[in-house]
């Protein structure tokens, strides 16, 4: 097994604060302490070439299994194999073996032009100068780095900062990558090209990918697997249809209408809502096929576009964390 993650537990203690001056005055002296349990009996299996997203709500222990992962934490109990090897426990010889990117963080040296950082990378990681080479072009290529190699890190954009970043965590061609939330605060189009840098090394180069983000289109665009945590437990594990299923069995079909001055009503289906002329209608295709659906609506409406779709993923898992109590 590629990465083994077995009863996970880690608690964090931290300082209670009451607001108020008073209480202020009051914690100089005595201090309350609370336990936050990050992450409890955490276990999950990845095998080699996976593309699995890591999801959950905010201060759900994503990071914290990212950083237990990546050797930077230590857990209080449990066990954890990566490659064979314990992360926190054989960190020099490990580290060789994955690429980490937080989105939040930088591994780059913020006054040095990119390339220097590169270079200081390559030292670290003792990456033979011929592979540097054509690791390093390959990715400037590949991530269109070129027009920016030469400029400090401080001075680029936040998705050149990004395209950097991963460039940056892949020198050493690692077999295992781990990204958090790669695409917060980027725009559109730098998001795109992540998306699509990441989906290319897992299916080309078959680099094992653990992925936490909020970005929900960035799941649906890439991840085929995708595990839920919540207040430090996992909740779900499997597909993404699967994690569908488990919300909801519907889907929606989208009518434009040529007119929606009588509305629309189907038995069977409900609106969820109209943008102009267009109807939203939520239905269970174990009740009522899409077929009848489909013509039922065209032999009572007039109508000029018509399609099925998924309910937005946002939707499902906004309601997954509703149900779980999350
Ligand atoms: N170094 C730390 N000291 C104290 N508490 C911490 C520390 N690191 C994490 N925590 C707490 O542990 C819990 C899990 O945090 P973690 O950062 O793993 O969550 P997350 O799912 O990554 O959240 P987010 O999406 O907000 O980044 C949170 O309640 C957080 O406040």
């Amino acid at each position: 097994m590629h990465i083994v993650a077995e009863d996970l537990c880690k608690s964090f203690k931290v300082s209670k604060r009451s607001p108020g001056i008073a209480n202020a005055f009051k914690n100089v002296f005595h201090r309350e302490y609370e336990i936050i349990n990050a992450l409890d009996k955490v276990s999950f299996e990845i095998e080699e070439g996976e593309l699995v997203g890591y999801i959950g709500p905010n201060g759900a222990g994503k990071s914290t299994t990212v950083k237990i992962l990546s050797g930077i934490l230590t857990p209080d109990s449990g066990n954890c194999q990566v490659l064979g090897k314990v992360p926190w426990k054989e960190r020099v010889q490990y580290v060789e073996n994955i690429g980490v990117v937080f989105g939040q963080r930088t591994q780059l040296w913020w006054d040095l032009p990119v390339i220097d950082s590169f270079e200081l990378l390559r030292d670290i990681y003792r990456v033979p100068q011929n592979d540097y080479e054509k690791t390093k072009d390959e990715l400037i290529e590949r991530l269109n780095l070129g027009s920016f190699i030469n400029t400090p890190v401080r001075q680029l954009s936040l998705g050149q900062k990004m395209r950097c970043e991963l460039a940056a965590s892949l020198l050493h061609s690692p077999p295992i990558l781990f990204l958090d939330e790669p695409t917060i605060g980027l725009d559109a189009v730098s998001k795109i090209v992540v998306r699509e840098f990441i989906k290319e090394l897992n299916q080309e180069k078959k680099v094992t990918v653990i992925l936490t983000t909020h970005d929900m289109d960035d799941i649906e665009a890439l991840c085929s697997r995708v595990i839920v945590i919540g207040k430090g437990k996992i909740l779900s594990d499997g597909s993404l249809n699967q994690l569908r299923s488990m919300v909801s069995k519907e889907r929606r079909l989208i009518v434009e209408l040529e007119n929606r001055e009588f509305g629309i009503s189907v038995e069977g289906a409900h609106l969820i809502k109209w943008e102009g002329n267009r109807a939203f209608i939520n239905f269970n295709p174990q009740t009522i096929s899409p077929a009848n659906l489909i013509s039922t609506i065209s032999n009572t409406y007039e109508i000029k576009d018509i399609f099925i779709e998924n309910p937005p993923i946002e939707e499902t898992i906004a309601n997954l964390y509703g149900e779980l109590k999350i």
